[in-house]
């Protein structure tokens, strides 16, 4: 058997066949193949923000480089590695004693990277002996970014004492996804074992990925089965070119099926080797992807401004805007889901932001219907500004009692409850047990000195038209840009073109929101033409009184120009003229600026004949 080929990380994204059609002919087949090759990559670096209004780059930059260095994270000269990059880097899980033999070759020729330290973080890391080299932004504006360079893809050598089988683990899709971005594997995760693993056994991780069946998609795993030797288990050969590293059980087999929560396998040898700063300077950091940053500064808050974040949670964006108008003004940050604005309602807590209120508001009817209203439809002139807002905040805003009584005893059953399921403890970056041993104490103690704010949320009755300077519509998409990703066929054409209805509509009600000379911008995480310019395209034709702005700073590429016959509905998709595409940016995953996938649009709005 060929251990290379089998034992290495090689996926190829499957995409629904229709969707994959309609890509190549936006893109490109050659183009298109390289998106989806850098899809199944994380990103070279993690991207930190600075809390500007806390901190500062360089202290940050010293306490992160003291971190590493403690927690075994740090210089790594002589090539022999340490310690990996942990979701959780004070977890307490005991390492357990290594079997077999480990060696690693690094290659960090990551994609982009130099290119990614030439435009973006200069040449020189601020320590070349650390194993994650922090280096600060170089865009203009941007010095308050930090880049964590990471590694990889490292090849990796499996294999086991006596010449035995390789032991295994198979883990499911969301948690490999977690695992390549830096986190452990957590028990829910585990989908499969081989026989007689026992606690400090080396084992080689691999991922389930869906197979096409019948029409569909089928992972085909049963949770619990036992993978019998190399060659003869079903599953073989479906493993191939999906292996993400290895590690040391934590737990027997038994132990991991039994078990309800905790880390299942510790990560010795990464594909990726990525550090993760989960909880780490928390309110002085945030962890957040560079287009993300850069789609605060396209909206350009000034101090004093009223902004309007539609789709706000967990409040990235809202806090990145917060801290560029230094905290004053206000900023009315909203989502759809109750929970999740408590999310944005702890992290503006925790970052120490006063101008920020977090509302439950569905953007499909953010503009106000009640007649009460129309005194609030303001003209903007400054000195009505505070006055209408405080009105506004009284008026406008409902606390809905029963749903934040109801989410306590949902938030209390959970932090009782130990059973987490699978995707919350995955794709919560995984918990560590000292989270969760801080979150049984704060249920004992009560709230501690950030988590004032208790359950409730306002629930809004809609805000007033032309009531806001700036608008963004960070709109809920495919997230096609998104990555580590590795399995893509869930979208169809079908399911695509309702996301850009759905946008469409969004935008409908932002484009009342915003005052006449205001600011508008829309943007999404997804590769997705139709999501994008298509949107771009409807709005400046609906909307005469609106015009594609300049973005600064700039460094995305151009939007795609023409269109797209969609041959099922004997529709063309029109997108952007060339002088339109130039005014976009796109973030393109297979670039040398190695982001997510993304798109930002920013409009100027003029005097409305609406
Ligand atoms: C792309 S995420 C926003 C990320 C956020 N702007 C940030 O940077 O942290 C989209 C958000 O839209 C919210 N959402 C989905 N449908 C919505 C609706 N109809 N009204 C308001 N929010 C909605 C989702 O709950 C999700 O939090």
């Amino acid at each position: 058997m060929d251990y290379s080929e089998h034992y290495n990380y090689n996926p190829t994204l499957a995409w629904n066949d229709k969707v994959e059609e309609y890509f190549i002919n936006a893109y490109g087949a050659d183009h298109f193949s390289k998106i989806s090759k850098a899809l199944t990559h994380p990103s070279s670096y993690s991207c930190i923000r600075v809390n500007t209004l806390k901190s500062t780059s360089d202290t940050v930059t010293e306490k992160l480089l003291t971190i590493l260095q403690e927690t075994g994270h740090g210089s790594d000269a002589n090539g022999v590695k340490t310690l990996n990059g942990d979701t959780d880097i004070t977890s307490e899980v005991d390492m357990g004693k290594k079997q077999g033999s480990i060696s690693r070759e690094p290659n960090n020729q990551v994609s982009g990277q130099t290119m990614m330290n030439s435009i973006l973080a200069g040449d020189a890391p601020k320590s070349s002996l650390q194993k994650f080299p922090i280096n600060k932004c170089q865009v203009p504006g941007l010095d308050y970014v930090l880049f964590v360079n990471g590694s990889g893809p490292h090849d990796i050598q499996y294999s086991s004492a006596l010449n035995k089988p390789v032991k295994e683990v198979i883990v499911s899709r969301k948690c490999a996804e977690a695992v390549l971005r830096g986190a452990q594997v957590f028990v829910p995760g585990v989908l499969a074992c081989s026989a007689h693993v026992e606690k400090g056994d080396t084992v080689a991780v691999s991922v389930a990925v869906e197979q096409p069946v019948d029409g569909g998609w089928s992972v085909g795993i049963t949770r619990g089965i036992t993978l019998e030797g190399t060659q003869t288990d079903p599953h073989h050969l479906q493993r191939r070119g999906l292996y993400i590293g290895q590690g040391t059980a934590v737990l027997s087999r038994a132990g991991i099926f039994r078990a309800l929560h905790g880390v299942a396998v510790e990560m010795t040898d990464r594909v990726f080797n990525l550090p993760s700063f989960h909880g780490v300077l928390e309110g002085e950091i945030f962890l957040q992807n560079l287009p993300s940053i850069i789609t605060a500064h396209a909206l350009d808050p000034q101090p004093g401004d009223r902004v309007l974040d539609m789709c706000a949670a967990p409040g990235g964006k809202s806090t990145a805007l917060a801290i560029l108008m230094k905290d004053e003004g206000e900023i009315v940050a909203a989502d759809r889901s109750h929970n999740k604005v408590l999310d944005i309602k702890k992290l503006a807590a925790e970052m120490g932001l006063k101008c920020v209120t977090a509302h439950r508001q569905d953007a499909l009817k953010a503009v106000c219907q009640s007649n009460e209203t129309v005194n609030l439809s303001m003209q903007h002139p400054d000195e009505t500004k505070s006055v209408a807002s405080e009105i506004t905040s009284c008026r406008d805003f409902l606390v809905d009692d029963m749903e934040s009584v109801k989410t306590k005893a949902v938030d209390l059953h959970l932090a009782c409850n130990k059973d987490v399921s699978e995707e919350m403890e995955n794709q919560r970056n995984y918990q560590s047990k000292a989270d969760i041993r801080k979150s049984m104490r704060r249920m004992r103690n009560g709230p501690g000195r950030n988590q004032t704010i208790g359950g409730m949320v306002e629930k809004s009755k809609g805000f007033s038209p032309n009531s806001f300077d700036r608008v963004l519509l960070d709109a809920p998409c495919s997230a096609l840009g998104l990555r580590p990703r590795l399995f893509a066929g869930e979208e169809t054409m079908e399911s695509l073109k309702k996301h850009g209805k759905y946008q469409k509509k969004m935008f409908d009600q932002a484009i009342h929101l915003v005052r006449p000379g205001g600011t508008l911008v829309y943007s999404t995480c997804t590769l997705n033409p139709g999501e994008n310019e298509a949107v771009v395209r409807y709005a400046l034709d609906r909307y005469k009184f609106l015009s594609l702005a300049p973005q600064h700073p700039r460094i995305g590429g151009c939007g795609l120009i023409g269109g797209c016959e969609l041959l099922d509905e004997n529709h063309v998709e029109k997108w952007l003229t060339p002088e339109e595409a130039e005014l976009v940016q796109r973030f393109d995953p297979s670039s040398s600026l190695d982001t997510i996938g993304f798109f930002i649009a920013k409009f100027s709005v003029g005097q409305k004949d609406i």
